[in-house]
């Protein structure tokens, strides 16, 4: 399933469309709803004050809650836009967000209100279709889920180290999903809660790691190259704004550790190959090894702090300062956790339909 996320975050709409979705599956909007609702601004005082309701109009591709295999194209209206906010930024980018680049790529002609493309708001088109793709993935058994591993060093417990996690249990994250900071351990996320509170108060951000898990994957799906089950997931989650780092399995760990300690023992039991340990995160030679598919996804601190920066005028040519006005995430890392889902969930479907076709599902 191919996927085009269209619009500006204060334009009247952003919105995605989907090609190659096999007709004929039944869409629950209600669940579609809840993974909207997940990322969606203006909930409590740990997110922007921006207001969405984000409700997807679907304008084609579903008819009498069916997919119908034409092209499915949702739309999701802007109605908080409060574009003065970002009069200024064109003469005087914030420094770690995409004024300066934006402004390089595009002459002067981007759209700067709400950061134009580059807002993370371009997350809720993804998120939609994540939803969808994860509904079809679930009528193969596969089931994606994930949640914050850590808010400026402040952890969670690991999914490697929950003993439900090691017997295939996805109700571990589907319980973390209702929570508002999405963690494992309730305790770890009021820590996390009061740090995000902190920063806010005193003009600053944080940034963190979300682990993202699959499960239900057989061995076998994905390619070497280019097209490895690592690239797919790598290149749609760094479609989602913020994102600076991805590592898989034990990640960069592995360059402090001994084959002896990376390698994952094989095992037959009842009949079945399994990995007594996975170091490689389900994925081996770009391929799935059946073991659950685990990567983890860093986030920068939000860049659009209260503090008065080091910047530069544009139209002067000259150093100047800057104290970035309007409503902005304090943190970015629990609202992403749909979207970090969302990208997975579009990878493997993408790896999936490529090797048994699109109306495999
Ligand atoms: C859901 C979400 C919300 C975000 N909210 C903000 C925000 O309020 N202020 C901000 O400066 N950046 C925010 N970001 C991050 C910026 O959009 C991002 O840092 C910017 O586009 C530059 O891209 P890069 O960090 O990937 O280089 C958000 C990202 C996501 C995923
Ligand atoms: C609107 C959303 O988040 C926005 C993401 C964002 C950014 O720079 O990425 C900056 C802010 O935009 P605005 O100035 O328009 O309020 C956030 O509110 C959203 O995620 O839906």
């Amino acid at each position: 399933m191919k996927f085009s996320i269209f619009g500006e975050s204060h334009g009247p709409a952003i919105g995605v469309l989907l090609e190659d979705v096999p007709a004929g599956a039944a869409l629950n909007m209600e669940e579609i709803a809840f993974e909207m609702g997940r990322r969606a601004p203006g909930k409590n005082a740990l997110s922007t004050a921006r207001k969405e309701a984000d409700s997807p109009e679907v304008l084609s591709g579903v008819y009498n809650g069916f997919t119908t295999g034409a092209p499915l194209c949702a739309m999701i209206r802007n109605t908080d836009a409060r574009s003065g906010d970002y009069s200024l930024l064109k003469r005087f980018p914030r420094p770690g967000h995409a004024d300066y680049t934006a402004a390089a790529r595009y002459g002067g002609f981007a759209d700067m209100r709400g950061s134009g493309q580059f807002s993370g708001r371009l997350t809720a088109p993804l998120v939609f279709a994540g939803a969808v793709a994860k509904q079809l993935l679930a009528r193969r058994g596969i089931f994606v889920g994930a949640h914050i591993c850590s808010i400026n060093g402040i952890k969670d417990t690991c999914l490697e180290d929950s003993p439900l996690f090691r017997s295939g249990g996805e109700s571990l994250l589907r319980a973390a999903a209702h929570r508002e900071l999405p963690v494992l351990d309730e305790g770890a996320g009021e820590r996390m809660r009061e740090a995000i509170a902190e920063a806010k108060r005193n003009g600053d951000s944080l940034g963190g790691v979300i682990e993202c898990a699959a499960t239900g994957l057989e061995a076998g799906i994905g390619e070497p190259g280019a097209d490895s089950l690592e690239s797919l997931i790598s290149r749609n989650c760094f479609a989602v704004p913020g994102v600076k780092g991805i590592e898989f399995g034990a990640g960069f760990a592995f360059a402090e550790m001994r084959g002896s300690e990376a390698n994952d023992p094989m095992e037959m039991k009842e009949g079945r190959v399994v990995m007594r340990s996975n170091n490689n995160g389900g994925i081996s030679g770009g391929i799935s090894t059946g073991a659950p598919l685990l990567f983890r996804a860093a986030l920068r601190p939000t860049s659009s702090i209260a503090r008065e920066q080091d910047t530069v005028d544009m139209e002067r040519r000259a150093d100047a300062k800057l104290v970035v006005p309007g409503r902005h995430d304090p943190c970015i890392v629990h609202r992403a956790v749909p979207a970090i889902e969302a990208a997975a969930a579009l990878a493997l479907l993408e790896a999936v339909q490529k090797l048994y076709g699109i109306r495999c599902i």
